[in-house]
């Protein structure tokens, strides 16, 4: 047993969310697993315990699903052992917009956007009240970047970074750190269940590496990590010119340009 904060992991049978789970056994984590598929669950769990001798519960769960994502809720709201949320549970999609049914819009909006924003809001009060803990929101710079058509994926994601930065600053004066995280391409299983050939990308990082780096963010404590983005001055970039705008907001008045 260990004193440290336990890990609730979604998404944590495959890709990134593995990758942290392990990452977190590593540094002696007590971890909750979540994601749909029990076996590789239980075969993850079962590796971590032998290799990190530490304490490991699978809680399968469809997050698109009322009622698994009650149950991952109540997990989150009631074990007082659970410090940190890894929302890491996403999909992406293939296609344009146009070539996008009515279900797969629900259902990427259900699991990138609903999921994420309930778990942390069902974790955040309890966290807030203890002073300290983690939530972690795995983002995407296709979020920052509509050049991509994939709209709404690109959306949720766009959500998920808004989302964190609100958060963090609600949530970081009473001792909880968020973090968004926006990775670029990843070699895992997202891209073959979107139906897209990996071998068409032309970078993509390890899933080890993307986790890595982001831990790197998580223990300075950064609000945002983008691990593929190398010069940094770029982010604060746009942060600056994001506040100007902001200070430049005047309401009672349309600008000149608007003016008849
Ligand atoms: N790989 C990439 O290039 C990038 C990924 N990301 C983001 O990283 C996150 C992780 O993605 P990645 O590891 O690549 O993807 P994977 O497809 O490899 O893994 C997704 C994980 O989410 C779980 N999951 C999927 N649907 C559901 C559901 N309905 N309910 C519960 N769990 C579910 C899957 O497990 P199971 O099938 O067992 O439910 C799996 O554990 C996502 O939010 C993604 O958008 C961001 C940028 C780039
Ligand atoms: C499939 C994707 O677009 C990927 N998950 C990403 O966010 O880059």
């Amino acid at each position: 047993m260990t004193t440290q904060a336990t890990v609730l992991v979604t998404g944590a049978s495959t890709g990134i969310g593995a990758t942290y789970a392990e990452r977190f056994a590593q540094r002696g984590h007590d971890l909750v697993l979540v994601a749909r598929d029990r076996q590789r669950l239980e075969a993850l769990a079962a590796r971590l315990r032998h290799e990190h001798r530490v304490a490991i519960d699978v809680l399968p769960a469809d997050l698109t699903l009322q009622a698994d994502l009650d149950a991952v809720e109540a997990r989150l709201r009631d074990d007082t052992r659970i410090g940190i949320l890894i929302n890491n549970a996403g999909m992406a999609q293939s296609g344009n917009f146009m070539q996008q049914s009515a279900q797969d819009i629900v259902r990427l909006i259900t699991l990138n956007i609903s999921a994420v924003t309930r778990l942390a809001a069902a974790i955040a009060p309890r966290l807030a009240d203890a002073g300290r803990g983690a939530i972690v929101n795995i983002g995407s710079v296709v979020g920052l970047a509509p050049e991509f058509r994939m709209s709404i994926y690109g959306a949720t994601k766009a959500f998920v970074l808004f989302l964190s930065q609100g958060l963090s600053r609600e949530l970081e004066p009473k001792g909880v750190y968020v973090q968004a995280v926006l990775p670029a391409s990843t070699r895992t299983e997202i891209w073959e269940r979107a139906g897209i050939d990996i071998n068409t990308l032309t970078e993509v990082m390890e899933p080890g590496e993307l986790v890595d780096a982001a831990l790197v963010g998580f223990d300075r404590r950064e609000p945002v990590t983008i691990p593929p983005l190398h010069a940094a001055e770029h982010w604060d970039a746009l942060e600056s010119a994001r506040k100007a705008l902001l200070a430049d907001l005047r309401q009672a008045h349309a600008a000149e340009r608007y003016r008849a």
